[in-house]
Order: structure tokens, then sequence, then C-alpha cells
């Protein structure tokens, strides 16, 4: 199902873990940061309305979505008590192919984070067209991609938590 049969900001509240316990990083790209900022908001709200509390969010910026690979690999090295990582940009298509080249990269990068490292990273990065598909995707007609990531980033935490009880 496309973006447009479904509200990105919906879900389930019987169906999340509580997440008072866990701890959450946001690395936020700056490239198209009127997008981004209402993206980190999303997942924001998100987290504490399932439990998270404020102390346990750490934000960082980066310059745009390509860096937001270097920013999570630190992010992963700095605090190894994170429960999980949102990673949050923006890219819009241009006049060249750089748009293609920025989104394989941050994309491939990403992947390869959450196969390197035990902390899941989570991929709430817009690719779009044209600016009106992000402005409908991070609280707009289409709902928060930022909110889909907030709680995907709960139940990654969850996840990895029930993983390691199952592992000892
Ligand atoms: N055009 C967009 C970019 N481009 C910048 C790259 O992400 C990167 O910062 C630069 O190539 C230096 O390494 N970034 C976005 O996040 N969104 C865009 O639309
Ligand atoms: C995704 C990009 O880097 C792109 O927006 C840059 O624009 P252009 O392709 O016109 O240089």
């Amino acid at each position: 199902m496309a973006t447009a049969g479904k509200n990105l900001s919906a879900y389930d509240k019987n169906t999340i873990p509580n997440a008072k316990d866990f701890r959450f990083g946001i690395v936020v790209s700056e490239w198209n940061d009127d997008i981004t900022e209402n993206l980190f908001q999303g997942a924001f709200d998100v987290l504490l309305e399932n439990g998270v509390l404020k102390e346990n969010i750490v934000r960082w910026n980066v310059p745009g979505s390509f860096e937001l690979i270097y920013g999570c690999k630190k992010m992963q090295e700095s605090f190894e008590m994170l429960d999980a990582i949102i990673a949050v940009g923006n890219v819009i298509q241009g006049e060249t192919k750089h748009f293609d080249f920025v989104c394989e990269g941050v994309t491939q990068g990403i992947k390869d984070l959450n196969i390197q490292s035990d902390i899941p990273v989570i991929f709430c990065v817009l690719t779009d067209n044209v600016k009106q598909q992000s402005i409908d995707r991070s609280g707009g007609k289409h709902g928060n991609k930022g909110a889909e990531a907030g709680i995907a980033a709960i139940k990654m935490a969850q996840l990895r938590k029930d993983a390691k009880f199952y592992k000892n």
C-alpha cells in the first residue's frame, strides 16, 4: 500500500510496548529543516506519548541527509546505552542525478549501521520528487513519517530487549 492509502501518524496504542525505560537518539539533517523539524517533532511527540522521558532522548544535528550515516555511527559509538536511533532527513529531487546518489548512499549507509551495530537505526528519510510530497508526509494530509519512525523505534527497542533476554 502506498503512503497515500494510509495515515503515517495512525497507530494502535494497545500494540505499543511501554517505553518508559527506553533511551533514544535522534539525528536530524538540517537540509530542508522546515520539513525535518516537523519530522523530528512527530517522532519526539510519539516517544513521549508512549512513556519515554524527555531526558532519555538525545538529539544531534548534521548538515545533510548524507551525513546522517556518520552522525548515527558516532551516536552508536558514543551512547552505548541507547535502545534505538532515529535518522531524520528529507531529500528532494533537484535538476541533477545528485538526488539518486544521496538517497542510495543514505539508504545503504543506514542499512550497514543496522548490520554492524547492536543499536538499531530507524530510517526516517523522506525521498520525494517534489516539496509538496514532503509537506504531505511531515504532518500534512498523509500524516507524519516522524511519528511512524517513533513507533518503529519503540518496537525495535523492545525486539532488541527481548532478543537479549532469550540469548542469556
Ligand atoms: N539536496 C539535498 C541534500 N544534499 C546534501 C547532502 O545530503 C550532503 O549534505 C552533501 O552532499 C555534503 O556531503 N541533502 C538533503 O538532506 N536533502 C536534499 O534535498
Ligand atoms: C538531492 C540533492 O542533492 C538535490 O536537491 C541538489 O539539487 P540539484 O540536483 O539541482 O543540484
